[in-house]
């Protein structure tokens, strides 16, 4: 549940804090959407110590490191060992294939078998199929911790267990447009050859005969045909069939009337549709909405005499009865390409009957289509290993480049504010539900958060359990695990340019292993902000602090008192742990004081308990970040 929240509030107060920084030189920062910030780019980072090359990912969200540009020659041969493993099920275009063979180890394993694949897929990055390979729940299961994205090379997803694959992380892109205009000719070569007993005389003739009385076919011009699904085939059958001369209705739900007026199709209902109908083409998804929705039932409703083609998909046409319909009459024709086990068995009646025609799954197979078709998915499974959104993902959330190059930096805070706010809760698993106010100047509507909110959630359960959490499982994992995040989007008066001002997490109804952090009413409550491309902690609880989210972090509550930051400094530096940014928030002057320190290694037992030993110290607690 996403709950809105339009306050106007005055920004953040900084009262009372004393920031300790570093100089400020230049730091690379790179993101892995290329196309906004590629090694070229460089955003000047206040933190001297950082020299890691950052990247955003949908997999792993920050990973170091590994795509740098600038990798030495030295590390080359390491590289090629890392690099990813992309399984190809089936036939895929060359060009598709050099593009793949650029950028990982590319295993062509055309027509593998199940057992086979299971077997495999537990060494791949990403697999790429066509409408041959069934990726099944099994075949996820065997392949998860390592299997990143599955690339369909073509439209119908339906051969991909989604649900499976949203369960483990698993990214499903596809390449939804470089086959549509192959599709819909076929749909057109099949509606023609059908009407003209194309198939069956050519049979015949190579049989030796001469049958001209046999096969007289029907007229298409004048005839109306019914287009079910008017998407990208779909439109495309019906811009086609317009130029045969057909009159042509459709029936989508989902269309935009302006699109059927501008080809010049009427939408009509279903049953219209079917009814008036001499020929019905359909071009839908097989969905459970859809499966069998050709059936005895609807067969009924057709004209006495109607011709069906399918280039969509097998099972939105209840197979047996369209063989009942045949052979009553009720349908005189059809011309099918897909079928609801491919391939069929060779005894299968549909196959052999003389009135219909057959093609063994060729709506996609020109040459055009197969190198257009290899070349999207090729470049959908790159953008994705290397951890971009894809334009064609089908279970995770599309964000624009525009939007995600704006949130990137945010992206990070989400993560580390996550990671920090369980860390506090002391036991550790009691967490249920999560508060999270976005402070921006930009009105509710404005803001995609779904991005944000995923890597909360990674950043809260991460820490706690061995799930793997990404974009693609976020939502999933938090709602298995019980977790609610509350989001509310809250309006502050502050640059209107910053997508985001600030980000308030608060947890209620937990203890915490650092009193600090509890704000008034009782909460864990933590915020942080952006500052020059940085994640920066600027609240814990009621003290204002602000320190570089980089590295890991020590908070110490003590009362305020001249030598603080000097006793601990020396205690750290004794252990040789190199402090990176400190800062302190008070109450008041001598009154209760947080300071935040962070620190690039991770100090020991011994140094944490000499800390906690500073007798003006009331508590401390090590966060990793
Ligand atoms: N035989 C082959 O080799 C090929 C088959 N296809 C298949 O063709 C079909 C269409 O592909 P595209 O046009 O690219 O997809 P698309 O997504 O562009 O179009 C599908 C349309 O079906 C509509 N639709 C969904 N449920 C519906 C319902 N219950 N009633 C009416 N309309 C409904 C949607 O609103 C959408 O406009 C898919 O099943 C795809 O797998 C696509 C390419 C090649
Ligand atoms: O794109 C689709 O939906 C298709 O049905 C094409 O299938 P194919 O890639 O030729 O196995």
């Amino acid at each position: 549940m996403v709950s809105t929240t339009k306050t106007i509030l005055t920004p953040l107060s900084t009262t009372a804090s004393r920031s300790f920084k570093p100089p400020a030189p230049t730091c690379r920062f790179f993101f892995l959407h290329n196309s906004h910030f590629s090694s070229n780019s460089s955003i000047k980072l206040s933190h001297s110590r950082c020299t890691t090359h950052r990247c955003l990912s949908i997999n792993s969200a920050i990973k170091t490191e590994e795509l740098s540009r600038e990798t030495s020659l030295s590390t080359a041969s390491s590289s090629e060992e890392s690099k990813p493993t992309i399984l190809v099920s089936e036939k895929l275009g060359s060009a598709g294939i050099d593009l793949l063979r650029k950028f990982g180890n590319v295993d062509c394993s055309y027509d593998i078998s199940s057992e086979d694949l299971q077997k495999k897929i537990a060494s791949c990055d990403a697999l790429i199929v066509r409408s041959g390979t069934k990726v099944t729940r099994e075949v996820l299961e065997a392949g998860k911790g390592r299997l990143k994205v599955v690339g369909r090379a073509g439209v119908g997803i339906d051969n991909v267990d989604l649900q499976a694959a949203t369960e483990f992380g698993c990214l499903v892109v596809n390449a939804p447009t470089a086959n549509t205009i192959a599709a819909a000719e076929h749909g057109i070569a099949l509606l023609a050859a059908m009407a003209r007993n194309v198939s069956q005389a050519d049979a015949s003739m190579k049989a030796g005969k001469w049958q001209r009385n046999k096969y007289v076919g029907v007229s298409m011009v004048g005839k109306t045909l019914g287009v079910l699904g008017f998407g990208k085939v779909g439109s495309e059958v019906a811009r086609r069939a317009k130029g045969l001369g057909m009159c042509v209705i459709a029936h989508d739900p989902y269309a935009p009337v302006d699109r059927a007026r501008a080809i010049g199709v009427e939408l009509v209902s279903f049953d219209q549709a079917i009814s008036s109908a001499d020929f019905i083409s359909t071009h839908v998804p097989l969905t459970p909405n859809t499966k069998n929705m050709f059936n005895d039932d609807t067969f009924e409703k057709m004209k006495k005499g109607v011709r069906i083609i399918n280039v969509a998909r097998g099972g939105v046409i209840d197979e047996d009865a369209l063989l009942r319909a045949l052979d009553s009459g009720k349908v005189a024709q059809a011309a099918i390409d897909v079928f609801a086990e491919e391939p069929p068995s060779k005894d299968c009646k549909l196959v052999k009957n003389e009135k219909v025609i057959v093609t063994p799954h060729l709506g996609a197979s020109t040459k055009e289509a197969q190198e257009g078709v290899a070349i999207e998915i090729a470049e959908a499974v790159i953008d994705a290993l290397k951890g971009e959104l894809s334009a064609t993902a089908v279970n995770a959330p599309m964000v624009p480049p525009e939007v995600l190059s704006e949130l990137a930096p945010y992206v990070l805070l989400a993560e580390k504010l996550g990671s920090i706010a369980v860390q506090l809760v002391s036991g550790g698993d009691g967490i249920r539900s999560v508060k999270v106010a976005y402070k921006s100047a930009k009105g509710p509507d404005d803001m995609d958060t779904r991005l944000l909110r995923a890597m909360i959630t990674k950043g809260i359960i991460e820490p706690i359990s061995t799930s793997y959490i990404n974009l693609v499982n976020a939502d999933f994992v938090a709602k298995q695990k019980g977790l609610r995040i509350n989001e509310a989007r809250v309006v502050v008066d502050t640059y209107p340019q910053l997508p985001i001002h600030s980000i308030q997490l608060k947890i209620s109804h937990v203890d915490s292993k650092f009193a600090g952090a509890v704000s008034d009413n009782g909460e864990i409550s933590i915020e942080g902000r952006v500052r020059y491309g940085v994640p920066h902690l600027t609240r814990v609880g009621s003290f204002s602090v602000d320190v570089s989210l980089e590295g890991s972090l020590i908070l110490c509550r003590q009362v305020d008192q001249p030598g603080m930051i000097g006793q601990v400094g020396k205690i750290l530096g004794d252990q040789n742990v190199n402090v990176s940014f400190m800062s302190v928030g008070r109450t008041g002057k001598r009154e209760q004081a947080i300071m935040a320190i962070g620190v690039d290694e991770a100090p020991n037992k011994e140094a944490l308990k000499k800390i906690g030993e500073v007798s003006a110290i009331e508590e401390s607690v090590f966060l990793k970040l």
